[in-house]
């Protein structure tokens, strides 16, 4: 028979609830997370883990082609989309499959279907009800999709994971996280791609360094970009599907249009606000720095608080938050600032800490000292196509601090984050220039930039 009572109640087995519950249990207590789909959320089953899986094989076919340069004979064969397909599926059950067997190992009670609390310590899944003194809600998000005529002729990332073979003729809309990763994997595995945003950028909240030579990067792979495009609506024809937009802009035919216009968080009906919850308008959950919403006892992790929605940080936040309640830490919280992040474009975008935009409005112009860099690296020495590198150090102070660092080309998504540690502890470019460099490596323009741009 089920336990009902707990020490904590957890609603959402993802990057978040996972965290939390896990290190509620190390600390001994009872544990309960209530899940309707398979542990480990979004990231494992919907987002960066299946995404990387498809990333790499993405890399696999620009290796192919640039191979021929090296001395290699030309390979000419397509993927085995299906056999990719069936192998990624494979390794994603492994991991949910290693996440049920943890949980158990840890004595956490998962409990299957959807949780919606009743009472501030008391939540029900269908006819049964589970107390407990602290509750986490941590449901995470789902793909927003417009209500413009036709939407539902388009797929969402969700959807991009159910594809069995490669489309030929793919639009993406949406130029943020999600667009610019498919966008890259999908147009580098074979497919056409066009890709279109409602502003005039790609990536538009990253430093302008970034922004323009991703841009740059998607044409030179192929892609064809639109922006900005104010989508109207979507239409089928018997030659494909159609995007139209404003002033008789029409974009197709596609075989494949996919939605990455954005999440957006599940928090209704899930008793928040009967249990008087503050839920926003958009969905969002707000808490303190503790996490804590505003009823005592019920706690938000993650997506749904609408704070840097990235698996990592859900997971932090989770931890934190079992140490604070359950390991006497009554000050654990998680520090939101200098949180890096990668974009897995082709080649990777990484950025950590202040835009330069951000840093002169924050310190003035006269405080921010910019050191930036372009080149091709020599990764494409014998090859024809040599996708760029760029970087980018933000300066502030007469003592240069590197208070944003922004960079894309091969290599930095595992570069990013030893160079975060050193953006995070404040070091200076000083600092930085008298480490010695790693050559021949991309990553030693970091400690050998000289010259202030103008
Ligand atoms: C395509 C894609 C790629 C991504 N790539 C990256 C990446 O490379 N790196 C990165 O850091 N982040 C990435 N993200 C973001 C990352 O997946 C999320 O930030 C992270 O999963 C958020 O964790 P969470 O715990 O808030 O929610 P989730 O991981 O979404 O978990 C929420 C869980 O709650 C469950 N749930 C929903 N309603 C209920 C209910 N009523 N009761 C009980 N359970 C419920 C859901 O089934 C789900 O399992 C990506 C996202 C997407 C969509
Ligand atoms: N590598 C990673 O860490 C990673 C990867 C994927 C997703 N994520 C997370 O998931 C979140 C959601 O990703 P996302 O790409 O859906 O959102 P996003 O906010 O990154 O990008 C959405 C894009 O869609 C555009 N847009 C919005 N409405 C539109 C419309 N009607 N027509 C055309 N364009 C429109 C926006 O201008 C924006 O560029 C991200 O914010 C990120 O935190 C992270």
């Amino acid at each position: 028979m089920t336990e009902h009572t707990f020490d904590l109640i957890v609603l959402g087995g993802g990057s978040g609830g996972l965290a939390v519950a896990e290190r509620a249990a190390q600390h001994g207590r009872r544990v309960a997370i209530i899940e309707p789909a398979k542990l480990g959320g979004t990231c494992v089953n919907l987002g960066c883990v299946p995404k990387k899986v498809m990333w790499y094989a993405a890399n696999l076919a620009h290796a192919r082609h640039e191979a021929e340069g090296w001395g290699f004979t030309p390979i000419h064969d397509r993927i085995d989309f299906k056999k990719l397909v069936d192998g990624r599926r494979t390794y994603i059950r492994h991991i949910t499959d290693y996440w049920d067997g943890y949980a158990k190992d840890m004595g956490i009670t998962v409990i299957p279907g959807y949780g919606k609390l009743t009472a501030a310590d008391t939540v029900a899944v269908g006819d049964q009800t589970y107390t407990a003194p602290h509750i986490v809600v941590s449901t995470g998000g789902r793909p927003f999709v417009p209500p413009v005529p036709g939407a539902e002729l388009g797929i969402t990332s969700d959807g991009f994971f159910d594809i069995e073979s490669l489309p030929e003729r793919v639009a993406v809309i949406g130029g943020g996280y999600i667009g610019v990763e498919l966008a890259g994997v999908l147009q580098s595995l074979g497919s056409a791609v066009t890709l279109l945003d409602m502003l005039d950028s790609i990536i538009a909240p990253f430093d302008a360094i970034l922004r323009e030579t991703a841009t740059e990067n998607l044409q030179a792979l192929g892609v064809s970009l639109h922006l900005p495009f104010k989508v109207q609506q979507l239409v089928d024809t018997p030659e494909g599907k159609f995007i139209e937009g404003a002033d008789g802009q029409r974009l197709g035919p596609f075989d494949t249009i996919i939605w990455a216009v954005g999440r957006a968080p599940n928090t209704r009906d899930i008793g928040l606000e009967t249990v008087g919850v503050t839920v926003e308008r958009n969905g969002i959950v707000p808490t303190d720095a503790y996490q804590n919403t505003n009823v005592p006892g019920v706690y938000a992790l993650g997506d749904i608080t609408g704070r840097v929605p990235l698996t990592p940080v859900a997971v932090a936040a989770g931890r934190l938050l079992a140490e604070r309640l359950f390991n006497d830490k009554p000050e654990a919280k998680l520090n939101y600032d200098t949180i890096p992040t990668v974009v897995f474009a082709h080649p990777p975008i990484g950025t950590v800490g202040l835009t330069e935009a951000a840093a002169r409005e924050q310190f003035g112009d006269d405080a921010v000292t910019i050191y930036e860099t372009r080149f091709t690296p020599m990764r494409y020495a014998l090859s024809p196509q040599g996708y760029k590198t760029a970087m980018k150090l933000v300066c502030v102070g007469t003592e240069q601090r590197v208070a944003g660092l922004h960079i894309i080309g091969d290599g930095v998504d595992e570069m990013l984050q030893g160079f975060s540690v050193a953006v995070k502890a404040g070091l200076t470019k000083a600092q930085f220039d008298d480490t010695v460099a790693i050559h021949p490596t991309a990553s030693e323009e970091l400690v050998t930039l000289k010259v202030p741009r103008d």
